[in-house]
């Protein structure tokens, strides 16, 4: 009798959503495992790494516990994934463009997509290819690494915030499908943060990823070094100083205080290859137009320029096109 109760307790408290996960890579590979690991219906879509997926599943290598997922529901080919509750889109944003091929027929009507990547506008293009779904972007605090086939290693941190999307994104507040997507993800042990106005959640987070992707890629160097040289770290400053100022174009007011706090959180950090780096030392494209074209456009359509981000912005094009000729 009391396993009875116990069970379907547990049974009515668990999540019936069904999540897609639109690359299984260092985050979504990360994510989607801890949320099959917590019961939820998870199903991922893979490249390269298909084959090996399928067979053997998925290993996690974590700060918070190591664990293997020896079967997943593993796909390469989208026709043939189930409709979701829920579309996590995870790719590289330099794969967008595949989006209008992979949502339309994944994501369930009155469903959710989920975007969690860096940069600005992502949500834009979604809404521009699926009606009649709730777009939330999740912002991820995560240092991840996928080392090798169907391998993420977990090195630090984990907390994603959410916003919901509105056109324009003009302010949502907290919605219902954030709360559920909050409650399915601190379910799997995830740390979450909603937030009611995601372009100021957006532009927060590009006060990291400006400086320090950007500059990792250009100078050759890791967040500690980037940290340790008084020139380097005014630089770094600076066009934190800068991608605030975009986000006051935007009529979004991040306080200093907010850089004081991201200079001194990379300080404390363990010595980091950025993401941008590793793409780059990988030789795979840069996530150089949502991270860094994207705020700049969206600043220039209210006619203020940000010249050091260009001056990065110009280099990293060049840079994004030398590697790959
Ligand atoms: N990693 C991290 O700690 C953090 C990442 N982010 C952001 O998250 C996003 C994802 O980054 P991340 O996970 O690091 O990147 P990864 O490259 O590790 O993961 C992306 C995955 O997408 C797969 N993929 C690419 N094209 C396809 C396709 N056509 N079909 C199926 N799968 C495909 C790739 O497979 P294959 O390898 O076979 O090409 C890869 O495994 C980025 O926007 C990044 O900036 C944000 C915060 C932290
Ligand atoms: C800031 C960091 C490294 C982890 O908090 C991150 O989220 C990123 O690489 O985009």
């Amino acid at each position: 009798m009391i396993i009875y109760i116990k069970i379907s307790f547990f049974v009515s408290k668990m999540s019936k959503r069904s999540y897609a996960i639109l690359g299984t890579g260092a985050l979504g590979g990360f994510y989607g495992a801890k949320l099959q690991k917590a019961g939820l219906d998870i199903h991922f879509l893979l490249k390269s790494d298909y084959e090996y997926v399928s067979k053997s599943g998925l290993v996690i290598e974590s700060k918070d516990g190591d664990f293997t997922l020896t079967q997943v529901n593993a796909y390469n080919d989208i026709e043939k994934m189930p409709q979701c509750d829920v579309v996590v889109v995870a790719l590289k944003t330099t794969q967008n463009h595949l989006l209008p091929q992979m949502l339309p027929s994944l994501v369930r009507d009155n469903g959710v997509v989920l975007v969690l990547q860096n940069g600005l506008g992502v949500e834009e293009e979604v809404a521009k290819i699926v009606g009649n779904v709730s777009i939330i972007g999740g912002l991820c605090f995560l240092c991840s690494n996928k080392v090798a086939a169907g391998h993420i290693r977990h090195l630090d941190y984990g907390q994603i915030t959410i916003g919901g999307y509105a056109s324009s994104y003009n302010p949502t507040g907290i919605t219902d499908k954030m709360r559920q997507i909050a409650d399915d993800l601190k379910s799997a042990g995830i740390s979450i943060e909603l937030v009611e106005d995601l372009l100021l959640g957006r532009w927060k987070k590009l006060v990291w990823n400006i400086p320090y992707n950007g500059l990792s890629v250009i100078l050759n160097a890791r967040t500690d070094e980037l940290m340790s040289y008084v020139h380097t770290r005014k630089l770094v400053e600076q066009l934190m100083y800068e991608v605030a100022a975009g986000s006051k174009s935007c009529g979004r007011i991040i306080p200093d205080s907010f850089i004081q706090t991201m200079l001194d959180y990379t300080v404390k950090m363990k010595p980091y290859r950025t993401s941008m780096k590793i793409d780059y030392d990988e030789r795979r494209p840069l996530e150089v137009e949502a991270i860094f074209g994207n705020p700049l456009r969206k600043a220039q359509a209210a006619d203020v320029n940000l010249p050091q981000i260009s001056c990065i912005y110009q280099q990293l094009k060049f840079l994004d096109e030398k590697i790959r000729v």
